[in-house]
Formats: C-alpha cells, sequence, structure tokens
C-alpha cells in the first residue's frame, strides 16, 4: 500500500511512549470512540509465539522479540489502514519501526513524567521483562534515555493526573479537529 495515496483519515493511529504510559488501555479506548479496530502489536507477538513477551524473552531472548516485533510492526504500518496500533515500549528503539510508523501512520506519544510513572511500577512490575532485575535508579535512566526516540512523533498527549478515558476523549476532539482542518 502507498501511504502518499491515503488521505489522513485513513491512516493507522500509532501509540507510543514507555511501558506502562497507557498505550493498551488508550489505544482501545480510542478505538472504541472512532468504531475503528484495535490492534496491540504485544499481542500480535503473543499470538506469533503462543506466549506473553516475558516467556519470549526468557525462552528464545530479547532478539528473538525484537525482530519479530519488527516484522509484525513494519507489516501493519505498511499492509493496514484505518487502525487503532499500540507499541511496545521498546519498538520505537528500532530505526526501521519509526521510520515505518512515521511514514505511513499518526503516532502519537502518551507521556507521563517520571514522578507520576513511578507511582505506577506496581501495575507492572511483573509483566514487563525489560523490568526484571533493574533497580529504580536503572529504571529511571532508561526511562530518560528513551524520551529521545519518542521525540519524534506527529502529536503528543501528556498524560499527567488523567485517567485513560480523560486521555482517550482527548485525543479524539483532537483528532476530529485535524480531520475536519485537512
Ligand atoms: N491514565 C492512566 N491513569 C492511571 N492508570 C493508568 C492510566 N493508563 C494506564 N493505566 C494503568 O497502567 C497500567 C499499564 O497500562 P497499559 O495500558 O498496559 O500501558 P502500556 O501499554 O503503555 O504498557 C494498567 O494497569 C493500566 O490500567
Ligand atoms: O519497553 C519495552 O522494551 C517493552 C514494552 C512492553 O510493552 P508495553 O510498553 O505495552 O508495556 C513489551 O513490548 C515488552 O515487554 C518490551
Ligand atoms: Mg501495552
Amino acid at each position: 500500500m502507498n501511504s502518499h495515496e491515503l488521505s489522513i483519515r485513513e491512516k493507522n493511529i500509532v501509540f507510543i511512549g514507555f511501558m506502562g504510559v497507557g498505550k493498551t488501555t488508550i489505544g482501545k479506548r480510542v478505538a472504541e470512540k472512532l468504531y475503528r479496530s484495535f490492534i496491540d502489536a504485544d499481542d500480535e507477538i503473543e499470538k506469533a509465539f503462543g506466549m506473553p513477551p516475558k516467556e519470549v524473552f526468557e525462552k528464545y531472548g530479547e532478539k528473538t522479540f525484537r525482530d519479530k516485533e519488527r516484522e509484525i510492526i513494519t507489516h501493519l504500518c505498511t499492509e493496514q489502514k484505518l487502525h487503532i496500533i499500540s507499541l511496545g515500549g521498546g519498538a520505537f528503539m528500532q530505526e526501521e519501526i519509526r521510520k515505518a510508523c512515521l511514514e505511513n501512520c499518526i503516532v502519537i506519544y502518551l507521556d507521563l513524567s517520571w514522578e507520576h510513572w513511578k507511582d505506577r511500577i506496581g501495575l507492572i512490575i511483573d509483566s514487563r521483562p525489560v523490568l526484571q532485575g533493574r533497580s529504580l535508579d536503572e529504571i529511571e535512566e532508561l526511562f530518560y534515555k528513551r524520551q529521545e526516540y519518542y521525540e519524534v512523533h506527529h502529536s503528543k498527549m501528556e498524560t499527567d493526573e488523567q485517567d485513560p478515558e480523560e486521555v482517550a476523549t482527548h485525543i479524539v476532539d483532537s483528532l476530529k479537529l485535524a480531520w475536519e482542518l485537512y
């Protein structure tokens, strides 16, 4: 599919940001509000291996996970339209994924400050392989190191002090406005 043939309304919407910022939760809600199909890249990886990301990391190693992640996301970005797609937090570290998403889709960065992110760690610590065995200082370092990759996006949404419903509503309103303008 040639993305230049797609109108802004037809393009996939892709959510990026650090682990736990709410990409999966908010992506799902945005899809419901827009009556669009939702795809979580991690779910697709899970289907491909028959096990969740944490087990893929443990059984096959991170490189195998990242290779499959790249294959799945570049395919989704170039072969699908009108979908809402949430990536895993590490996906944007790969140049090929960044390029495929930025060229073909509308990329929305969900931003959360470290101060707020810290309070959410208990919700995700057990299921995120990248956090295993890392001290809070090391996680903070990773958090800030990754920001520069997320900084290349089409739109940024601050999510501090907002519940998923508020963030999703705000995103849908902004998208509708953009669709009217272009
Ligand atoms: N805006 C929010 N406010 C409070 N909790 C949230 C918010 N967004 C997500 N969460 C919670 O944080 C956890 C991680 O959310 P998730 O959508 O899986 O993040 P991601 O896909 O970015 O890793 C979940 O338990 C979810 O309910
Ligand atoms: O940041 C990362 O490297 C990862 C984030 C996870 O997704 P979420 O960002 O949805 O937690 C998942 O893809 C995997 O555990 C690796
Ligand atoms: Mg997720």
